[in-house]
């Protein structure tokens, strides 16, 4: 029977370090102030953005959102960033995702400075990512990482297949495996017989957005699956395992809510707090 990765409990702990951290920061006069860019009206971002809010708010962080018209053209958000980069007091900014059609999302993300780049989005923070010199983590991955950590599972050696290869969570992750000694296979959606890989994953990580896409006979004795999907089904948010069936087979398995989710937005303040302290060589 699997035991529970508890993404929810460990982003409370780490929440209460950063905290203290936070504290810290202010003594001396160090505020971190995180700027969110939202494009529009997506209903799951205005989701995302109220707990961000909440979850920065309990660490110290103040979060200010700036809301752009979902017809917004590329020049207003371009000046933004610029206004922001320059802006002394801004330590982080970062623009939630999904863009509409008309915005040119690696434009503004060439835009950010490098070192007010939350999401680890920017190409040269990308370069030394993937060179193994992070100055800022990717949250989800670092929240990945951190969770593997806290319940002793190593990576070396180990078979490591992730499914999706989105820019915020399957390449950043498989870069921070690769640095970790894991084996790192990237499944996607034209990639064939998914199953031939995924039944040989000492971990198996789905970023793949689909409910019910891992069943049990995918899922090798023992493994440990982390479930990094967010799907909506009946009003109710589940990840892309069979949950149910998976459990009883793996050695341990993330939940879906108060998994993954918790973690990647507490990492998050964790990379606004790092990238504070950095601008004041701290
Ligand atoms: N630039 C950018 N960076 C991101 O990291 C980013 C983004 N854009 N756009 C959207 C996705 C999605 N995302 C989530 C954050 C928290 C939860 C979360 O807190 N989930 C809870 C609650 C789930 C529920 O009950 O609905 C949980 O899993 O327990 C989920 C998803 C960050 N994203």
């Amino acid at each position: 029977m699997g035991q529970l990765l508890d993404g929810k409990l460990l982003a409370q702990k780490r929440a209460g370090k950063l905290k203290e951290k936070v504290k810290d920061l202010k003594k001396r006069g160090l505020n971190p102030l995180f700027c969110v860019i939202n494009i529009g009206d997506d209903p799951s971002s205005q989701l995302y953005l109220k707990t961000k809010k909440k979850r920065a708010a309990e660490v110290g962080i103040e979060q200010q959102v700036y809301q752009l018209a979902q017809n917004e053209t590329q020049n207003n958000l371009l000046t933004l960033i610029d206004r922001l980069n320059q802006d002394e007091k801004v330590c982080g900014i970062m623009i939630q995702l999904p863009v509409p059609d008309q915005i040119n999302l690696n434009e503004a993300l060439e835009h950010i400075s490098p070192s007010k780049d939350v999401d680890c989005l920017t190409p040269s923070n990308v370069g030394r990512l993937w060179r193994g010199d992070h100055f800022v983590e990717p949250a989800t991955a670092h929240g990945i990482l951190a969770l593997l950590d806290y319940y002793q599972i190593d990576l070396r050696g180990q078979n490591v297949v992730i499914i999706g290869r989105s820019s915020i969570v399957g390449k950043p992750l498989a870069a921070l495996m690769l640095e970790r000694d894991a084996t790192v296979s990237i499944l996607h959606t034209k990639t064939k017989h998914l199953d031939e890989y995924t039944r040989k994953a000492d971990i198996l990580v789905s970023a793949a957005g689909q409910a019910g896409l891992i069943t049990a006979d995918m899922v090798k004795d023992d493994a440990v699956v982390i479930d990094v999907g967010i799907n909506r089904q009946n009003g109710k948010t589940i990840g892309d395992v069979d949950f149910a069936g998976v459990l009883p087979k793996a050695k341990y398995i993330t939940p879906v809510p108060g998994g993954i989710g918790p973690l990647t937005v507490e990492s998050l303040m964790e990379q606004v707090v790092a990238l504070t302290r950095r601008k004041n060589g701290r």
